[in-house]
Protein backbone atom coordinates (compact mmCIF):
# COMPACT_ATOMS: atom_id res chain seq x y z
CA UNK A 1 0.00 0.00 0.00
CA UNK A 2 2.61 2.33 1.43
CA UNK A 3 4.45 1.31 -2.30
CA UNK A 4 1.40 2.74 -4.55
CA UNK A 5 1.06 5.47 -2.28
CA UNK A 6 4.63 6.73 -2.81
CA UNK A 7 3.74 5.60 -6.34
CA UNK A 8 0.98 8.22 -6.81
CA UNK A 9 2.89 11.33 -4.83
CA UNK A 10 5.95 10.40 -7.37
CA UNK A 11 3.18 10.85 -9.90
CA UNK A 12 1.41 13.54 -8.90
CA UNK A 13 4.66 15.47 -8.63
CA UNK A 14 5.70 15.08 -12.09
CA UNK A 15 2.41 15.65 -13.44
CA UNK A 16 2.85 19.30 -10.81
CA UNK A 17 6.40 20.13 -12.37
CA UNK A 18 4.72 19.76 -16.08
CA UNK A 19 2.32 21.99 -15.46
CA UNK A 20 4.69 24.70 -13.92
CA UNK A 21 6.59 24.04 -17.14
CA UNK A 22 3.53 24.98 -19.24
CA UNK A 23 2.74 28.08 -16.63
CA UNK A 24 6.17 29.21 -17.24
CA UNK A 25 5.64 28.72 -21.37
CA UNK A 26 2.83 31.04 -21.00
CA UNK A 27 4.43 33.50 -18.67
CA UNK A 28 6.86 33.59 -21.48
CA UNK A 29 4.86 34.33 -24.26
CA UNK A 30 3.29 36.98 -22.77
CA UNK A 31 6.38 38.54 -22.18
CA UNK A 32 7.19 38.01 -26.11
CA UNK A 33 3.64 39.70 -26.74
CA UNK A 34 4.25 42.78 -24.86
CA UNK A 35 7.85 43.02 -26.14
CA UNK A 36 6.06 43.10 -29.81
CA UNK A 37 3.14 45.60 -28.50
CA UNK A 38 6.27 47.88 -27.03
CA UNK A 39 8.44 47.27 -30.40
CA UNK A 40 5.07 48.28 -32.47
CA UNK A 41 4.40 51.35 -30.71
CA UNK A 42 7.95 52.52 -30.80
CA UNK A 43 8.28 51.58 -34.51
CA UNK A 44 4.63 53.48 -35.62
CA UNK A 45 5.20 55.65 -38.39
CA UNK A 46 8.73 54.72 -39.81
CA UNK A 47 6.85 52.52 -42.38
CA UNK A 48 3.41 51.38 -43.19
CA UNK A 49 4.25 47.70 -44.12
CA UNK A 50 6.74 47.79 -41.14
CA UNK A 51 4.08 48.60 -38.66
CA UNK A 52 0.85 46.30 -40.51
CA UNK A 53 3.39 43.86 -40.31
CA UNK A 54 4.39 43.86 -36.40
CA UNK A 55 0.48 44.17 -36.43
CA UNK A 56 0.27 40.37 -37.18
CA UNK A 57 2.73 39.50 -35.30
CA UNK A 58 0.85 41.08 -32.52
CA UNK A 59 -2.00 39.38 -33.41
CA UNK A 60 -0.93 35.71 -33.78
CA UNK A 61 0.91 36.28 -30.56
CA UNK A 62 -2.05 37.31 -28.60
CA UNK A 63 -4.02 33.96 -29.89
CA UNK A 64 -1.86 32.20 -27.70
CA UNK A 65 1.11 29.77 -27.80
CA UNK A 66 1.83 29.08 -31.13
CA UNK A 67 5.51 29.36 -31.86
CA UNK A 68 5.41 27.74 -35.10
CA UNK A 69 2.59 30.40 -36.84
CA UNK A 70 4.84 33.20 -34.90
CA UNK A 71 8.20 32.65 -36.82
CA UNK A 72 7.02 32.94 -40.42
CA UNK A 73 6.35 36.39 -38.83
CA UNK A 74 9.60 37.30 -37.61
CA UNK A 75 11.12 35.91 -40.45
CA UNK A 76 8.72 38.09 -43.21
CA UNK A 77 9.47 41.29 -40.27
CA UNK A 78 13.28 41.02 -40.46
CA UNK A 79 12.91 40.36 -43.54
CA UNK A 80 11.35 43.71 -44.81
CA UNK A 81 13.55 45.05 -42.52
CA UNK A 82 15.87 44.49 -44.95
CA UNK A 83 14.10 46.28 -47.86
CA UNK A 84 13.88 49.19 -45.80
CA UNK A 85 17.69 49.79 -45.30
CA UNK A 86 18.35 49.12 -49.17
CA UNK A 87 15.25 51.06 -50.13
CA UNK A 88 17.20 54.05 -48.27
CA UNK A 89 20.54 53.40 -49.63
CA UNK A 90 18.95 53.65 -53.47
CA UNK A 91 17.12 57.27 -52.50
CA UNK A 92 20.73 58.27 -51.55
CA UNK A 93 21.79 56.98 -54.65
CA UNK A 94 19.70 59.14 -56.94
CA UNK A 95 20.71 61.85 -54.69
CA UNK A 96 24.18 61.53 -55.22
CA UNK A 97 24.19 61.10 -59.13
CA UNK A 98 21.77 64.28 -59.47
CA UNK A 99 24.14 66.55 -57.34
CA UNK A 100 27.41 64.49 -59.16
CA UNK A 101 25.56 65.91 -62.48
CA UNK A 102 25.22 69.40 -61.62
CA UNK A 103 28.54 69.29 -59.91
CA UNK A 104 30.45 68.17 -63.07
CA UNK A 105 28.76 70.41 -65.21
CA UNK A 106 29.39 73.78 -63.45
CA UNK A 107 33.23 71.92 -63.58
CA UNK A 108 32.86 72.24 -67.08
CA UNK A 109 32.65 75.81 -67.18
CA UNK A 110 35.62 78.31 -67.36
CA UNK A 111 36.38 81.16 -65.71
CA UNK A 112 34.98 80.02 -62.05
CA UNK A 113 36.73 81.78 -59.19
CA UNK A 114 39.62 79.40 -57.97
CA UNK A 115 37.88 78.81 -54.64
CA UNK A 116 34.82 77.85 -55.86
CA UNK A 117 36.24 75.70 -58.13
CA UNK A 118 38.11 73.67 -54.83
CA UNK A 119 35.01 73.88 -52.91
CA UNK A 120 33.32 72.20 -55.76
CA UNK A 121 36.09 69.54 -56.08
CA UNK A 122 35.98 68.63 -52.15
CA UNK A 123 32.17 68.79 -52.74
CA UNK A 124 32.18 66.25 -55.49
CA UNK A 125 34.66 64.15 -53.73
CA UNK A 126 32.28 63.69 -50.91
CA UNK A 127 29.02 63.29 -52.80
CA UNK A 128 30.92 60.37 -54.30
CA UNK A 129 31.28 59.02 -50.67
CA UNK A 130 29.24 56.23 -49.29
CA UNK A 131 26.92 58.37 -47.80
CA UNK A 132 23.45 57.08 -47.29
CA UNK A 133 20.76 60.37 -46.92
CA UNK A 134 17.50 60.44 -45.48
CA UNK A 135 14.35 61.17 -47.50
CA UNK A 136 13.21 63.90 -45.89
CA UNK A 137 16.32 66.00 -47.39
CA UNK A 138 15.78 64.93 -51.14
CA UNK A 139 12.98 67.45 -51.97
CA UNK A 140 15.47 70.31 -50.25
CA UNK A 141 18.60 68.81 -52.54
CA UNK A 142 16.57 68.41 -55.94
CA UNK A 143 15.87 72.15 -55.39
CA UNK A 144 19.23 73.22 -54.89
CA UNK A 145 20.14 71.54 -57.49
CA UNK A 146 17.68 73.46 -59.78
CA UNK A 147 19.14 76.52 -58.73
CA UNK A 148 22.49 75.37 -58.99
CA UNK A 149 21.83 75.24 -62.46
CA UNK A 150 19.74 78.12 -63.20
CA UNK A 151 22.93 80.12 -61.97
CA UNK A 152 24.88 78.44 -64.03
CA UNK A 153 22.77 79.00 -67.43
CA UNK A 154 22.31 82.98 -66.03
CA UNK A 155 26.80 82.75 -66.20
CA UNK A 156 26.52 81.24 -69.54
CA UNK A 157 23.96 83.79 -70.91
CA UNK A 158 26.10 86.48 -69.15
CA UNK A 159 29.20 85.63 -70.97
CA UNK A 160 27.44 85.23 -74.31
CA UNK A 161 25.45 88.30 -74.20
CA UNK A 162 29.13 90.21 -72.22
CA UNK A 163 27.01 91.99 -69.35
CA UNK A 164 24.98 93.77 -72.12
CA UNK A 165 21.74 93.18 -71.06
CA UNK A 166 22.44 94.39 -67.15
CA UNK A 167 18.50 94.55 -66.12
CA UNK A 168 18.03 90.96 -67.06
CA UNK A 169 21.35 90.38 -65.03
CA UNK A 170 19.88 91.92 -62.18
CA UNK A 171 16.70 90.21 -62.61
CA UNK A 172 17.76 86.91 -62.52
CA UNK A 173 20.21 87.47 -59.49
CA UNK A 174 16.84 88.74 -57.97
CA UNK A 175 15.11 85.11 -58.67
CA UNK A 176 17.88 82.92 -57.65
CA UNK A 177 18.59 84.87 -54.50
CA UNK A 178 14.31 84.85 -53.45
CA UNK A 179 14.64 81.62 -54.27
CA UNK A 180 17.51 80.47 -52.25
CA UNK A 181 15.56 82.63 -49.22
CA UNK A 182 13.16 80.48 -49.65
CA UNK A 183 14.73 77.41 -49.78
CA UNK A 184 16.64 78.82 -46.65
CA UNK A 185 13.84 79.23 -44.70
CA UNK A 186 12.26 75.89 -45.37
CA UNK A 187 15.69 74.15 -43.53
CA UNK A 188 15.07 73.77 -40.19
CA UNK A 189 18.76 73.04 -38.59
CA UNK A 190 20.22 73.37 -35.20
CA UNK A 191 23.50 74.47 -32.91
CA UNK A 192 26.44 74.92 -36.42
CA UNK A 193 24.66 74.33 -39.32
CA UNK A 194 21.63 76.92 -37.96
CA UNK A 195 24.44 79.34 -37.61
CA UNK A 196 25.37 78.79 -40.83
CA UNK A 197 22.28 78.68 -42.42
CA UNK A 198 21.64 82.39 -40.45
CA UNK A 199 24.63 83.80 -42.21
CA UNK A 200 23.90 82.73 -45.84
CA UNK A 201 20.53 84.03 -45.03
CA UNK A 202 21.60 87.33 -43.86
CA UNK A 203 24.17 87.73 -46.93
CA UNK A 204 21.19 87.46 -49.25
CA UNK A 205 20.15 90.76 -47.60
CA UNK A 206 22.73 92.71 -49.86
CA UNK A 207 22.46 92.62 -53.43
CA UNK A 208 24.69 89.73 -54.55
CA UNK A 209 26.39 89.22 -57.98
CA UNK A 210 26.02 85.62 -59.55
CA UNK A 211 29.91 85.02 -58.47
CA UNK A 212 28.45 85.14 -54.52
CA UNK A 213 25.18 83.81 -55.03
CA UNK A 214 26.94 80.53 -56.71
CA UNK A 215 28.89 80.52 -53.32
CA UNK A 216 25.99 80.91 -51.46
CA UNK A 217 24.19 77.98 -52.90
CA UNK A 218 27.68 75.68 -53.07
CA UNK A 219 27.64 76.49 -49.02
CA UNK A 220 24.17 75.50 -48.90
CA UNK A 221 24.47 72.04 -50.62
CA UNK A 222 27.75 71.59 -47.99
CA UNK A 223 25.67 72.43 -44.95
CA UNK A 224 22.83 70.43 -46.39
CA UNK A 225 25.46 67.46 -46.74
CA UNK A 226 26.88 67.50 -43.50
CA UNK A 227 23.34 67.38 -41.38
CA UNK A 228 22.22 64.63 -43.74
CA UNK A 229 25.36 62.83 -42.52
CA UNK A 230 24.71 63.57 -38.67
CA UNK A 231 20.96 62.58 -39.05
CA UNK A 232 21.49 59.21 -41.61
CA UNK A 233 23.84 57.97 -38.83
CA UNK A 234 21.06 58.39 -36.37
CA UNK A 235 18.51 56.76 -38.36
CA UNK A 236 20.97 53.79 -39.83
CA UNK A 237 22.13 53.25 -36.47
CA UNK A 238 18.28 52.61 -34.62
CA UNK A 239 17.51 50.06 -38.25
CA UNK A 240 20.25 48.15 -37.77
CA UNK A 241 19.60 47.67 -33.48
CA UNK A 242 16.19 46.92 -34.22
CA UNK A 243 16.96 44.24 -37.15
CA UNK A 244 19.63 43.10 -34.75
CA UNK A 245 16.74 42.28 -32.27
CA UNK A 246 14.68 41.11 -34.44
CA UNK A 247 17.30 38.68 -35.62
CA UNK A 248 18.41 37.80 -31.56
CA UNK A 249 14.12 37.11 -31.04
CA UNK A 250 14.25 35.40 -33.74
CA UNK A 251 16.76 32.82 -33.23
CA UNK A 252 15.78 32.83 -29.39
CA UNK A 253 12.37 31.24 -30.73
CA UNK A 254 14.10 28.78 -33.07
CA UNK A 255 16.35 27.62 -30.20
CA UNK A 256 13.48 27.52 -27.82
CA UNK A 257 11.09 25.28 -30.20
CA UNK A 258 14.18 23.30 -31.07
CA UNK A 259 15.43 22.40 -27.83
CA UNK A 260 11.27 21.92 -26.61
CA UNK A 261 10.68 19.79 -29.69
CA UNK A 262 13.78 17.50 -28.28
CA UNK A 263 12.77 17.48 -24.96
CA UNK A 264 9.14 16.48 -25.89
CA UNK A 265 10.17 13.29 -27.40
CA UNK A 266 12.84 12.62 -24.62
CA UNK A 267 9.52 13.15 -22.38
CA UNK A 268 7.24 10.80 -24.59
CA UNK A 269 9.96 8.39 -24.66
CA UNK A 270 10.28 8.75 -20.76
CA UNK A 271 6.01 8.55 -19.77
CA UNK A 272 6.62 5.69 -22.44
CA UNK A 273 8.88 3.57 -19.78
CA UNK A 274 7.43 4.85 -16.69
CA UNK A 275 4.04 3.60 -18.30
CA UNK A 276 5.33 -0.14 -19.06
CA UNK A 277 6.98 -0.41 -15.73
CA UNK A 278 3.86 0.06 -13.87
CA UNK A 279 1.84 -2.00 -16.46
CA UNK A 280 4.59 -4.38 -15.83
CA UNK A 281 4.69 -4.30 -12.26
CA UNK A 282 1.19 -4.63 -11.95
CA UNK A 283 1.73 -8.12 -14.24
CA UNK A 284 4.72 -9.90 -12.43
CA UNK A 285 2.80 -8.65 -8.90
CA UNK A 286 0.14 -11.06 -10.23
CA UNK A 287 2.27 -13.61 -10.88
CA UNK A 288 4.29 -13.95 -7.52
CA UNK A 289 4.15 -17.17 -5.63
CA UNK A 290 5.69 -15.73 -2.37
CA UNK A 291 5.53 -12.30 -0.38
CA UNK A 292 9.01 -12.33 -0.48
CA UNK A 293 8.99 -12.53 -4.07
CA UNK A 294 6.55 -9.83 -4.55
CA UNK A 295 8.46 -7.59 -2.46
CA UNK A 296 11.89 -8.27 -4.35
CA UNK A 297 9.89 -7.50 -7.65
CA UNK A 298 8.81 -4.21 -6.37
CA UNK A 299 11.30 -2.48 -5.03
CA UNK A 300 13.10 -3.87 -8.24
CA UNK A 301 10.15 -2.07 -10.34
CA UNK A 302 10.34 0.94 -8.09
CA UNK A 303 13.79 1.53 -8.58
CA UNK A 304 13.30 1.58 -12.12
CA UNK A 305 10.51 3.99 -11.82
CA UNK A 306 11.59 6.24 -9.70
CA UNK A 307 14.89 6.55 -11.53
CA UNK A 308 12.98 7.26 -14.69
CA UNK A 309 11.12 9.58 -12.66
CA UNK A 310 14.17 11.48 -11.79
CA UNK A 311 15.49 11.49 -14.96
CA UNK A 312 11.80 13.54 -16.12
CA UNK A 313 12.74 15.83 -13.46
CA UNK A 314 15.84 16.22 -14.71
CA UNK A 315 14.74 17.03 -18.21
CA UNK A 316 12.03 19.46 -16.89
CA UNK A 317 14.36 21.33 -15.08
CA UNK A 318 16.65 21.72 -17.82
CA UNK A 319 13.66 23.15 -20.40
CA UNK A 320 13.06 25.43 -17.45
CA UNK A 321 16.12 26.81 -17.80
CA UNK A 322 16.48 27.34 -21.41
CA UNK A 323 13.65 28.80 -21.30
CA UNK A 324 14.40 31.14 -18.63
CA UNK A 325 17.88 32.00 -20.16
CA UNK A 326 15.93 32.80 -23.39
CA UNK A 327 13.43 35.37 -22.19
CA UNK A 328 16.29 36.74 -19.83
CA UNK A 329 18.11 37.40 -23.33
CA UNK A 330 15.04 38.92 -25.00
CA UNK A 331 14.36 41.06 -21.96
CA UNK A 332 18.03 42.45 -22.35
CA UNK A 333 17.35 43.02 -25.84
CA UNK A 334 14.23 44.70 -25.63
CA UNK A 335 15.70 47.34 -22.76
CA UNK A 336 18.76 47.71 -24.85
CA UNK A 337 16.06 48.71 -27.70
CA UNK A 338 13.68 50.63 -25.43
CA UNK A 339 16.41 52.85 -24.80
CA UNK A 340 17.86 53.07 -28.51
CA UNK A 341 14.11 53.87 -29.68
CA UNK A 342 13.66 56.76 -26.93
CA UNK A 343 16.35 58.31 -28.09
CA UNK A 344 15.60 58.09 -31.79
CA UNK A 345 11.98 59.42 -30.65
CA UNK A 346 13.43 62.14 -29.13
CA UNK A 347 15.27 63.16 -32.01
CA UNK A 348 12.39 62.89 -34.43
CA UNK A 349 10.30 64.81 -31.65
CA UNK A 350 12.87 67.36 -31.79
CA UNK A 351 12.76 67.36 -35.42
CA UNK A 352 8.94 67.51 -35.83
CA UNK A 353 8.84 70.57 -33.79
CA UNK A 354 11.75 72.35 -35.57
CA UNK A 355 10.09 71.51 -38.68
CA UNK A 356 8.50 74.75 -40.77
CA UNK A 357 5.98 73.05 -42.47
CA UNK A 358 2.83 72.63 -42.06
CA UNK A 359 2.16 69.13 -41.97
CA UNK A 360 -1.69 69.15 -43.58
CA UNK A 361 -1.77 72.03 -45.98
CA UNK A 362 2.08 71.29 -46.71
CA UNK A 363 2.47 75.36 -46.56
CA UNK A 364 4.82 76.85 -44.34
CA UNK A 365 3.79 77.02 -40.82
CA UNK A 366 3.45 79.98 -38.68
CA UNK A 367 7.06 79.52 -37.27
CA UNK A 368 8.09 79.54 -40.95
CA UNK A 369 6.32 82.64 -41.42
CA UNK A 370 7.38 84.42 -38.58
CA UNK A 371 11.19 83.88 -39.81
CA UNK A 372 10.65 85.20 -43.27
CA UNK A 373 8.10 88.02 -41.87
CA UNK A 374 11.60 89.63 -40.02
CA UNK A 375 13.64 88.71 -43.05
CA UNK A 376 11.01 90.84 -45.42
CA UNK A 377 10.84 93.76 -43.29
CA UNK A 378 14.42 93.98 -42.75
CA UNK A 379 14.03 94.13 -46.94
CA UNK A 380 11.87 96.62 -46.38
CA UNK A 381 13.48 98.78 -44.68
CA UNK A 382 16.94 98.55 -45.84
CA UNK A 383 15.42 98.94 -49.37
CA UNK A 384 12.57 101.27 -48.77
CA UNK A 385 10.46 99.08 -51.70
CA UNK A 386 6.51 98.69 -50.34
CA UNK A 387 5.99 95.03 -48.74
CA UNK A 388 2.04 94.10 -48.70
CA UNK A 389 1.02 91.87 -46.03
CA UNK A 390 -1.96 89.97 -46.01
CA UNK A 391 -4.52 87.51 -43.84
CA UNK A 392 -7.10 85.47 -45.14
CA UNK A 393 -9.49 83.29 -43.22
CA UNK A 394 -12.02 80.75 -44.92
CA UNK A 395 -15.77 82.02 -43.73
CA UNK A 396 -18.24 80.33 -42.04
CA UNK A 397 -15.74 77.44 -41.97
CA UNK A 398 -17.03 75.88 -38.09
CA UNK A 399 -20.05 75.11 -40.07
CA UNK A 400 -18.13 72.67 -42.74
CA UNK A 401 -17.09 70.99 -39.58
CA UNK A 402 -20.21 70.51 -38.08
CA UNK A 403 -21.86 69.53 -40.82
CA UNK A 404 -19.44 67.44 -42.94
CA UNK A 405 -17.22 66.41 -40.50
CA UNK A 406 -13.40 67.48 -39.25
CA UNK A 407 -12.60 65.03 -42.30
CA UNK A 408 -14.19 67.45 -44.72
CA UNK A 409 -13.32 70.13 -43.20
CA UNK A 410 -9.54 69.38 -43.14
CA UNK A 411 -9.46 68.36 -47.07
CA UNK A 412 -11.61 72.14 -47.79
CA UNK A 413 -8.83 73.09 -46.25
CA UNK A 414 -5.77 71.26 -48.20
CA UNK A 415 -7.76 72.15 -51.80
CA UNK A 416 -8.04 76.20 -50.18
CA UNK A 417 -4.15 76.09 -49.39
CA UNK A 418 -3.38 74.58 -52.75
CA UNK A 419 -5.28 76.98 -54.49
CA UNK A 420 -4.09 79.91 -53.02
CA UNK A 421 -0.19 78.76 -53.47
CA UNK A 422 -1.05 78.53 -56.68
CA UNK A 423 -2.32 81.91 -57.25
CA UNK A 424 0.59 83.37 -56.14
CA UNK A 425 3.97 84.21 -57.93
CA UNK A 426 7.19 82.65 -56.95
CA UNK A 427 8.34 85.62 -55.17
CA UNK A 428 5.35 86.11 -52.94
CA UNK A 429 4.86 83.77 -49.52
CA UNK A 430 2.29 82.46 -47.97
CA UNK A 431 1.35 80.46 -44.61
CA UNK A 432 -1.07 78.34 -42.85
CA UNK A 433 -1.08 80.80 -39.88
CA UNK A 434 -3.49 78.71 -37.90
CA UNK A 435 -6.87 76.80 -38.22
CA UNK A 436 -8.23 78.29 -41.00
CA UNK A 437 -6.79 80.97 -41.43
CA UNK A 438 -3.68 82.06 -44.24
CA UNK A 439 -1.02 84.23 -44.01
CA UNK A 440 0.82 85.68 -47.25
CA UNK A 441 3.40 88.38 -47.86
CA UNK A 442 4.09 90.12 -51.08
CA UNK A 443 7.39 91.30 -51.12
CA UNK A 444 8.15 94.57 -53.68
CA UNK A 445 3.99 94.96 -53.91
CA UNK A 446 1.89 98.38 -53.04
CA UNK A 447 -1.28 97.94 -51.44
CA UNK A 448 -3.44 98.93 -53.88
CA UNK A 449 -1.55 96.75 -57.09
CA UNK A 450 -3.12 94.08 -55.03
CA UNK A 451 -7.02 94.69 -55.07
CA UNK A 452 -6.93 92.87 -58.81
CA UNK A 453 -5.12 89.56 -57.60
CA UNK A 454 -6.66 89.17 -54.03
CA UNK A 455 -10.30 89.66 -55.69
CA UNK A 456 -9.19 87.11 -58.46
CA UNK A 457 -7.99 85.18 -56.03
CA UNK A 458 -11.09 85.27 -53.78
CA UNK A 459 -13.11 84.10 -56.73
CA UNK A 460 -11.51 81.58 -57.82
CA UNK A 461 -11.79 80.42 -54.20
CA UNK A 462 -15.81 80.81 -54.42
CA UNK A 463 -15.95 78.85 -57.40
CA UNK A 464 -14.45 75.42 -56.49
CA UNK A 465 -17.09 73.00 -56.80
CA UNK A 466 -17.22 71.81 -53.57
CA UNK A 467 -19.50 69.06 -52.88
CA UNK A 468 -19.98 67.17 -49.51
CA UNK A 469 -22.78 64.52 -49.05
CA UNK A 470 -23.74 64.99 -52.63
CA UNK A 471 -24.55 68.69 -51.86
CA UNK A 472 -22.64 71.55 -53.63
CA UNK A 473 -21.57 73.78 -50.95
CA UNK A 474 -20.11 77.31 -52.42
CA UNK A 475 -17.30 78.55 -49.85
CA UNK A 476 -15.67 81.97 -49.84
CA UNK A 477 -13.30 83.74 -47.86
CA UNK A 478 -12.59 87.27 -46.50
CA UNK A 479 -9.70 89.10 -46.91
CA UNK A 480 -7.08 91.92 -44.69
CA UNK A 481 -4.43 93.90 -46.33
CA UNK A 482 -2.39 96.43 -45.42
CA UNK A 483 1.10 97.26 -46.12
CA UNK A 484 4.34 98.44 -44.05
CA UNK A 485 4.52 102.02 -43.08
CA UNK A 486 8.19 102.94 -42.37
CA UNK A 487 8.31 103.29 -38.57
CA UNK A 488 5.86 100.36 -38.25
CA UNK A 489 6.96 97.23 -35.73
CA UNK A 490 6.11 93.55 -37.38
CA UNK A 491 3.12 93.63 -34.84
CA UNK A 492 1.72 96.69 -35.90
CA UNK A 493 1.44 95.82 -39.38
CA UNK A 494 0.32 92.39 -38.47
CA UNK A 495 -2.69 93.66 -36.16
CA UNK A 496 -3.94 96.12 -39.15
CA UNK A 497 -4.20 93.39 -41.44
CA UNK A 498 -6.16 91.66 -39.02
CA UNK A 499 -8.36 94.54 -38.56
CA UNK A 500 -8.85 94.98 -42.27
CA UNK A 501 -10.01 91.02 -41.93
CA UNK A 502 -12.40 91.67 -39.09
CA UNK A 503 -13.95 94.17 -40.79
CA UNK A 504 -14.03 92.07 -44.20
CA UNK A 505 -15.87 89.52 -41.61
CA UNK A 506 -18.07 92.16 -40.11
CA UNK A 507 -19.03 93.81 -43.61
CA UNK A 508 -20.84 90.85 -44.90
CA UNK A 509 -17.55 88.10 -45.40
CA UNK A 510 -16.21 87.49 -49.11
CA UNK A 511 -14.31 90.84 -49.31
CA UNK A 512 -11.06 92.66 -49.58
CA UNK A 513 -10.59 95.05 -47.19
CA UNK A 514 -7.48 97.33 -47.64
CA UNK A 515 -6.31 99.54 -44.65
CA UNK A 516 -3.49 101.64 -44.75
N1 LIG B 1 -11.31 70.41 -40.03
C1 LIG B 1 -10.53 71.30 -39.43
N2 LIG B 1 -11.10 72.32 -38.75
C2 LIG B 1 -10.30 73.23 -38.16
C3 LIG B 1 -8.90 73.13 -38.21
N3 LIG B 1 -8.39 74.17 -37.52
C4 LIG B 1 -9.43 74.89 -37.06
N4 LIG B 1 -10.60 74.33 -37.44
C5 LIG B 1 -11.97 74.75 -37.14
O1 LIG B 1 -12.23 75.96 -37.79
C6 LIG B 1 -13.37 76.56 -37.14
C7 LIG B 1 -13.18 78.04 -37.10
O2 LIG B 1 -14.35 78.56 -36.61
P1 LIG B 1 -14.56 80.09 -36.22
O3 LIG B 1 -13.26 80.67 -35.73
O4 LIG B 1 -15.72 80.15 -35.31
O5 LIG B 1 -14.87 80.81 -37.56
P2 LIG B 1 -15.76 80.47 -38.83
O6 LIG B 1 -16.77 79.40 -38.60
O7 LIG B 1 -14.80 80.21 -39.95
O8 LIG B 1 -16.52 81.79 -39.08
P3 LIG B 1 -15.96 83.18 -39.56
O9 LIG B 1 -14.45 83.16 -39.51
O10 LIG B 1 -16.52 84.16 -38.59
O11 LIG B 1 -16.47 83.37 -40.94
C8 LIG B 1 -13.47 75.90 -35.76
O12 LIG B 1 -14.60 75.10 -35.71
C9 LIG B 1 -12.21 75.03 -35.68
O13 LIG B 1 -12.44 73.83 -34.96
C10 LIG B 1 -8.33 72.03 -38.93
O14 LIG B 1 -7.10 71.85 -39.04
N5 LIG B 1 -9.18 71.15 -39.51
Amino acid sequence: MDTENNLKQQLSAALKARKQLEDTYEGQFKILTQFVSRLSLVCKGIDIELDNKLAKLRVELGKGVDLEKVLPLVDGTTEHLKVLESKQHQDVKRAQQSLTVAGKLLQKQRGLPDQLRRDLRDLLNRVDEPTPSVQAFLPHLTHLTELYQLALNAKQNMAIEELSDATRYEAICRQISVELTNLLSELAFEGQYAKSIESIRLSLLSELGIEKLLEACLHTIEIIISSINDERQSAQHFLLKLNEALTSVQQSLVSSLNTSNNIKEKMQLLNQQIERQIELLGQETKSATSLEQLQLMVSDKLGAITSSLKDKEALERQERQLLLQAVQQMDARLKELEEEASQFKKRLAEQKFRSLQDSLTELPNRAAFDERYELEVKRFKRSGKPLAIVLGDVDHFKNINDSYGHSAGDKTLKVIAKALKQSLRDTDFIARYGGEEFILLFPETAMEDLSVPLNAIREKIKRIPFKFKDTNVPITISFGATELRGADTNREAFDRADEALYEAKRNGRDKVVFKK
